[in-house]
């Protein structure tokens, strides 16, 4: 929450994120939901709301702005898309909402979630996001959907190019990952998307991890917001153990392969730096013969969803994933986390790890760290407030890998650059780059990483 100090913002606080979690369960009835929408959550299986949905839902629902603060895994959709479609029901109109997220895969998610809450009220959902026919989309929002859910270039895209699409009967629109669409890369878009969308609106902003940095918050024009927190700013759930492996760099592949023998029959997400990273890791694994499939924005969108609903389908059980796979993405079963690259930014730590030990289930999360990493490690432990365990390791059993391992990676270097000679790295194209966390996150500068000795 920020202090006086750093809020010239009129944000009321809500709920302080200690007493939340104790509180009694509460019924979807009992905050106020109409029926319809509680026979809705029953559907899904949803028996009481979880802390951030009792804490925030009767604010929204008596007409407050909201900035929502819960762990990953929490049920942050539900608690701003009840509120949505509660007001949708009670005075139906055109377009009515907006749910902007930083990436398609999520864009996907929470319109999914829109039409599984809003089916018995007939709700109408758009999905927008780069990487897809411009065409069918605007055919699709000619179609007079009630919520678009979108990512912000494409949205801007439409507004500018698709005639008579325009946002000015618009009631809501929702941030979810509202810190990252708020940060640089995203801001000025928002700007220009916030300028044509009426100031007479609610508007809600959810993540795990909020910037307190008034300009930022300001930049999303809040209506005397509540602040409704149910963790601190950088909390993860306590069913989620967290680790780390220290080991010379040269060794990282060895580590990997390890874990993922050890790991076996498991569903695991491996986080890595940059888009050929994937690329190359998915490769050494397969040539291994673990199931892995690469997700990185240098994909095409339908490979995209494509490795992602393989990954969901459980006919690939690894998935090598950039940034890009870090915020939102609800995959119920994923058992582990790995980062294979430590991230470059503490609050991704908090989005990637988060993958894992959703909706109370347990998980594990184990963060590889070189003799170039351990600043980075520091720095996630500072903003966690607590050390990560070390994680037990056989390493002569991890040498002995060595020999293999070393073959593989000879196979995924000729195979990347066949790959590469081929053009299967496509470039994006404008509008394409809607989530850019691959280049973001790169984060470390080309000539550091060459002077490392180069790891291909
Ligand atoms: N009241 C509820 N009871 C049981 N399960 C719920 C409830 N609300 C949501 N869930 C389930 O919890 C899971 C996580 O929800 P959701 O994806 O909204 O989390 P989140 O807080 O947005 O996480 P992240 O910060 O990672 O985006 C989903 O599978 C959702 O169906």
């Amino acid at each position: 929450m920020p202090t006086e100090k750093e809020s010239p913002m009129d944000v009321a606080v809500a709920s302080d994120n200690e007493g939340a979690e104790e509180q009694p369960p509460a019924t979807f009835k009992e905050l106020g939901v109409i029926d319809p929408l509680v026979e809705a959550c029953d559907k899904l299986k949803f028996k009481h709301a979880t802390p951030i949905q009792r804490e925030s839902i009767p604010w929204a629902l008596q007409g407050r702005d909201i900035i929502g603060l819960a762990q990953t895994g929490s049920g942050k959709t539900a608690a701003f898309a009840i509120p949505v479609l509660q007001a949708l029901w009670e005075k139906p109109s055109g377009l009515f909402a907006c749910v902007m997220a930083p990436t398609r895969e999520l864009a996907f998610q929470i319109s999914e979630t829109f039409e599984a809450l809003g089916s018995v009220i007939g709700v109408r959902c758009a999905v927008i996001v780069g990487g897809m026919d411009m065409v069918s989309q605007a055919i699709a929002l000619s179609k007079k959907p009630h919520v678009i859910v979108c990512t912000p270039g494409r949205l801007q895209d439409h507004l500018e190019n698709t005639k008579g699409f325009s946002l000015r009967t618009l009631k809501y629109l929702v941030m979810d990952e509202a810190d990252r669409l708020l940060d640089m890369d995203f801001g000025p878009k928002i700007d220009q998307i916030l300028k044509v969308i009426p100031r007479e609106r609610n508007t809600y902003l959810f993540s795990a991890t909020m910037t307190t940095k008034v300009a930022k918050l300001q930049r999303a024009s809040l209506r005397n917001p509540v602040k409704v927190e149910v963790s601190t700013k950088y909390q993860t759930v306590t069913t989620l153990l967290q680790y780390y492996i220290f080991f010379p760099f040269k060794h990282k592949d060895c580590y990997l392969v390890y874990l993922l023998n050890e790991m076996a029959g498991n569903s695991v997400i491996v986080f890595v730096r940059t888009c050929n990273d994937a690329q190359r890791v998915a490769l050494l694994l397969r040539s291994l013969g673990f199931p892995a499939i690469p997700l990185h924005g240098q994909l095409s969108m339908d490979k995209r969803l494509g490795a992602l609903n393989k990954f969901k389908a459980g006919t690939r059980s690894i998935m090598i994933a950039t940034d890009v796979a870090a915020r939102g993405l609800d995959i119920p079963f994923v058992d582990g986390v790995i980062n294979y690259d430590i991230p470059t930014h503490s609050k991704e730590y908090i989005h990637r790890v988060g993958r894992t030990a959703r909706a109370g289930r347990s998980g594990k999360s184990i963060t590889l760290v070189t003799q170039y990493d351990v600043e980075l490690l520091q720095r996630i432990e500072h903003v966690l407030g607590r050390k990560l365990d070390g994680y037990a390791v056989d390493k002569d059993a991890v040498l002995m890998l060595q020999e293999r391992v070393s073959e593989a990676q000879r196979h995924a270097t000729i195979s990347s650059k066949r790959q590469g000679r081929g053009g299967g790295g496509r470039r994006r194209a404008g509008d394409d780059a809607d989530r850019d966390d691959d280049e973001v996150q790169a984060g470390m500068p080309q000539k550091k990483r060459s002077k490392r000795g180069g790891r291909r």
